[in-house]
């Protein structure tokens, strides 16, 4: 290679990767596998190994990742939050243990190691026992301060009580979601009609960078801890995570304390296959050296510590033959294709179908039946085909032509602007969308039907029995017997079920009633907000649009579904059966009118209430409390932590912001 073909490839290379490193660390994205991203990076090292002259000034093995955002203050880490060497290969281990041997002078040495947990990081500050601050890794040297978001983590002690904690210490772990919370997220935005989050380290990094820290409460993140720093008595990696085990934080039992590098390899083999069985994903092990004091003789890099390094498993990936598609239709009408494989062993279980998404991910791939696809297992149940092995490909492979006429029912496709996937748009007249309305009427969460199960709706859908939810509460006892498997008493069960299935909330209701976008969270508030159902179907686009959370989005689905005459006609049905159309939910008892209905944004933590608490005081004078920072707000409620981008917004506006002391002297005026 020529100096100028260098220059020119170490050009090209610093930008492909930094366009990718803000995808990944600003947007939570990925358009390639962090396998092809490490190659990339790798092939950059290596070059300017070779030329250093044509380092360019924002090469990427220079500076860890991240950025910092402006919707959080931002934070200087007391010890820098560093990224991690990597390697996917036995011999560079070797290399990195003859590194670590010649660097330590022929000393002695022990290895930890850990599995590499793929959420993301997270510097947990502690002060007298108790934490203060959460902060994410940002660019390594300033993170984004997230303690609200963290305080809901379940698995992060707020106190910590033990004797021999020092006065200030800090903690590093990993916040991630684990599989099944994922899994269950997913279905849930599937089963309203929004679309699925791509992967779970992704979706962890969002998380915890999100305004409202209920949101974050209820989508249960957890944390793994694997440091302890600022504690004098430490000296080994092991005994912090001894002390962090005693302090009760979250450790996973997983890691080992190994005697030589090939114990190290031993432990990687140990956990190759077996880490695929945690609660959570992890894409390798990270190995460091066990005694602090010989990490500080062998120091860092710009970049990262020279005393540890990350080995990374490759993504189990197999390649096997498309056999066909087969197009499954959903709740709401959307279709989804699966692939048809040829059955193979892939980490631990025969798989024979994978995920596609939609049509643009197969045009994307250009796939065509015949391929030879590779396909891999990440951190969802049903595994997916990431690419294709165009060596295999011969003459014989059929174009793929996707449907244009509706699998179950036979009626012409339609696609939503601006939406990737294709609709069958015969809401009242296809199956899987008819049956999947009921299912989800009587899901937990909703009407919570446990005497009826997939099965029976199935049953009573093809007897005719039941074409809508409404259609449930008509049943009478010599229907039931005439379903497969029913008796005098399971049938008496049945009905009693549905029967009790009346005294649900509203807000239990009206999620149940299944408008697009509508989740059981949206529903809580649109019910507590619009009180019951006839102001709801009412309520213009506009009104809509000013209850809390609502964005367009489910302004525009709310509005569309009350307009519908089907759907006009099913409440009708449902609210003659004597279902709940109506919040129950007391208004709190007015005690005074001196707020005179001035709105009110509660923003970061206060000192002497929590944010229910100010909420409850305020309805209770009389004001409003509203989710969004506009034009129209009177007063921004200012606590601590706040994001600097809220602030930002209310100046501009001309928005009044206000302390603690400034609401209870508005209160006592
Ligand atoms: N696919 C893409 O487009 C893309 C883009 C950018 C980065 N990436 C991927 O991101 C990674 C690079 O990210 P990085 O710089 O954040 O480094 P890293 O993720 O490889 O390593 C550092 C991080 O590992 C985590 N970690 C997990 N378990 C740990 C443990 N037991 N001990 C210590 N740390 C532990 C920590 O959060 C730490 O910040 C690579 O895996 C890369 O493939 C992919
Ligand atoms: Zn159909």
């Amino acid at each position: 290679m020529t100096a100028e073909e260098a220059r020119l490839a170490i050009q090209e290379l610093t930008g492909r990767i930094n366009y990718h490193n803000d995808l990944y660390y600003q947007k939570n994205k990925t358009e390639i596998s962090d396998y092809e991203f490490d190659q990339l990076l790798e092939k950059l090292i290596n070059l300017e190994k070779q030329f250093p002259e044509f380092i360019q000034p924002d090469s990427p093995t220079q500076r860890v990742g991240g950025t910092i955002t402006k919707e959080f203050i931002s934070v200087q880490h007391r010890y820098p939050m560093l990224s991690l060497g990597n390697t996917y290969s036995e011999e560079d281990l070797i290399e990195f243990d003859r590194r670590i041997a010649k660097g330590l002078d022929g000393e002695k040495y022990e290895y930890f190691c850990e599995l590499k947990f793929d959420g993301v990081s997270m510097s947990l500050i502690y002060e007298k026992g108790v934490l203060v601050r959460g902060v994410t890794r940002g660019d390594g040297v300033r993170g984004d301060d997230v303690t609200t978001n963290v305080k809901t983590i379940r698995n992060v002690p707020l106190v910590i009580k033990a004797k021999d904690i020092p006065e200030i210490f800090e903690v590093r772990g990993e916040v991630f979601l684990p599989k099944e919370v994922f899994t269950k997220l997913n279905k849930e935005r599937e089963d309203v009609g929004e679309e699925r989050y791509a992967n779970a380290r992704n979706t962890a990094a969002g998380t915890v960078k999100m305004q409202d820290s209920g949101e974050v409460a209820r989508r249960k993140l957890d944390c793994y801890v694997y440091s302890l720093l600022g504690d004098p008595d430490v000296h080994t990696h092991e005994s912090g995570i001894k002390k962090l085990e005693s302090w009760k934080f979250n450790v996973s039992p997983t890691y080992k304390k190994c005697g030589s590098i090939q114990d190290v390899i031993d432990y990687l083999k140990e956990w190759e296959f077996k880490r695929l069985e945690l609660p959570l994903e992890t894409d390798g092990v990270v190995i460091k050296i066990n005694s602090i004091e010989q990490q500080e003789q062998l120091g860092f890099t710009a970049k990262s510590p020279r005393w540890a390094i990350a080995y990374k498993y490759k993504a189990q990936s197999m390649s096997t033959r498309l056999n066909g598609i087969t197009y499954q239709v959903g709740r709401t009408g959307a279709v989804t294709p699966v692939a048809v494989l040829e059955p193979i062993f892939l980490a631990g279980t025969t798989v024979k179908r994978a995920s596609l998404h939609n049509a643009n991910e197969i045009a994307r791939l250009d796939l065509r039946i015949g391929d030879y696809v590779f396909v891999e297992k990440g951190g969802e149940i049903i595994p997916k085909v990431t690419g294709i092995d165009l060596s295999k490909r011969d003459d014989s492979c059929e174009v793929i032509k996707y449907i244009d006429k509706c699998p179950e029912c036979g009626s012409k496709l339609y696609r939503i602007e601006g939406e990737a996937a294709y609709y069958c748009p015969n809401v009242t007249g296809c199956p899987p969308q008819i049956k999947g309305r009921i299912e989800h009427f009587i899901q937990r969460k909703a009407m919570d039907i446990e005497s009826l199960g997939e099965r029976t709706i199935d049953q009573l859908y093809s007897l005719g029995l039941a074409k809508t939810p409404a259609d449930l509460y008509d049943l009478k006892k010599e229907d039931v017997l005439r379903l497969e498997g029913f008796k005098d008493k399971s049938a008496k069960n049945l009905l009693d079920g549905i029967a009790a299935s009346k005294e649900r909330p509203f807000e239990s209701v009206l999620f149940a009633i299944g408008i697009r976008y509508v989740g059981k969270t949206v529903a809580e508030k649109l019910a507590r907000y619009f009180k019951n159902i006839d102001i709801l179907a009412k309520a213009s686009y506009e009104e809509l649009m000013n209850a809390p959370e609502v964005g367009e989005k489910i302004a525009k689905s709310v509005f569309d579904f009350f307009q519908k005459p089907e759907n006009q006609f099913e409440i009708q049905r449902l609210k003659q059966a004597g279902l709940n159309f109506q919040s129950d939910e007391k208004e709190p008892e007015k005690e005074s009118d001196v707020l005179g209905n001035k709105s009110f944004v509660i923003s970061g933590t206060f000192e002497k209430y929590d944010r229910d608490q100010l909420k409850d005081i305020i309805l209770k004078n009389g004001g409003r409390v509203l989710s969004a920072v506009s034009g129209k707000l009177d007063y921004l409620l200012a606590g601590d932590n706040m994001g600097p981008s809220k602030r930002e917004k209310a100046e501009k506006l001309g928005v009044t912001i206000i302390t603690e002391n400034d609401f209870e002297k508005l209160l006592n005026s």
